[in-house]
């Protein structure tokens, strides 16, 4: 697959009378960070299941590297097993220092044993993190990851995320109803609507991204009218 670390072509998927993806067609390289937005049951889970290969194509094919691995909203931990376990859950006990560089790499050094009901919702979250770190994974799927937390978490584990990314290199692929988190972290962002996509392009700005860039302001307009919101009079002051 070379570079290709997931490529979709002419997925089709349906559940009963509803057509949910339409003929998809998507590649994400190594080390590409692809965002994924689209209103409410467009089939952005749907595709992201495709991908860890939790739900089959009724029409057209799924490639995706091996080692792929989902961070979901919630953080999922098994609450009577202790951090480092949640972590390296399901692997052998020689990964134990893998993962607690993970968990130094999250920012959670000296948490090992932590049970995870004492943790906060951001500290899960990068319990999560390293879970996922700790596989190296080669496509590394987001299901909104950061939609449960609050507004000042939710910006330190985008940069997170952003560091740990640009360090390891997987395909990303992020799913998100936050056009301004898709517009820091991506390299692409595409809009699924209407089972295609409604837009798909890179984003094309240089890292770090400043909020205040009228490029980037363009680009948010361009996505929150593909996602069918009128930003003119909804989110911008009136001039008048
Ligand atoms: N296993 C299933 N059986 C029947 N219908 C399903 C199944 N999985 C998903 N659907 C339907 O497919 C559509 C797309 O669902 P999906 O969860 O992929 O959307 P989404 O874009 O991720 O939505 P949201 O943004 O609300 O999470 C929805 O109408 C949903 O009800």
């Amino acid at each position: 697959m070379s570079d290709v670390a997931v490529r979709l072509a002419g997925v089709r998927k349906s559940f009963g009378p509803k057509t949910v993806l339409a003929g998809i067609d998507l590649e994400v390289r190594r080390g590409e960070f692809f965002a994924l937005l689209g209103p409410s049951g467009t089939g952005k889970t749907t595709l992201l299941r495709l991908l860890a290969g939790l739900e089959v194509p009724d029409a057209g094919t799924v490639l995706a590297a091996p080692r792929r691995t989902t961070v979901y909203q919630e953080p999922r931990l098994v609450q009577a097993r202790r951090v480092l376990a949640n972590v390296t859950l399901g692997l052998p006990r020689s990964s134990r220092d893998a993962g607690r560089r993970a968990l130094a790499e999250v920012g959670l050094a000296g948490h090992e044993r932590a049970w995870p009901a004492t943790l906060s919702g951001g500290e899960a979250q990068r319990v999560a993190l390293a879970r996922a770190l700790v596989r190296d994974p080669q496509v590394l799927l987001l299901d909104e990851p950061f939609a449960a937390l609050d507004a000042l978490t939710r910006l330190q584990m985008q940069d997170l995320v952003a560091e740990l990314c640009a360090r390891h290199r997987p395909a990303v692929v992020l799913v998100t109803h936050d056009v301004d988190e898709a517009l820091r972290l991506a390299d692409r962002v595409a809009v699924l609507r209407g089972g295609t996509f409604a837009d798909d392009r890179e984003v094309g700005l240089p890292r770090p991204r400043d909020r205040d860039d009228p490029a980037l302001a363009d680009r948010r307009r361009a996505l929150l009218s593909h996602l069918g919101v009128e930003p003119a009079s909804a989110l911008t002051p009136d001039p008048h």
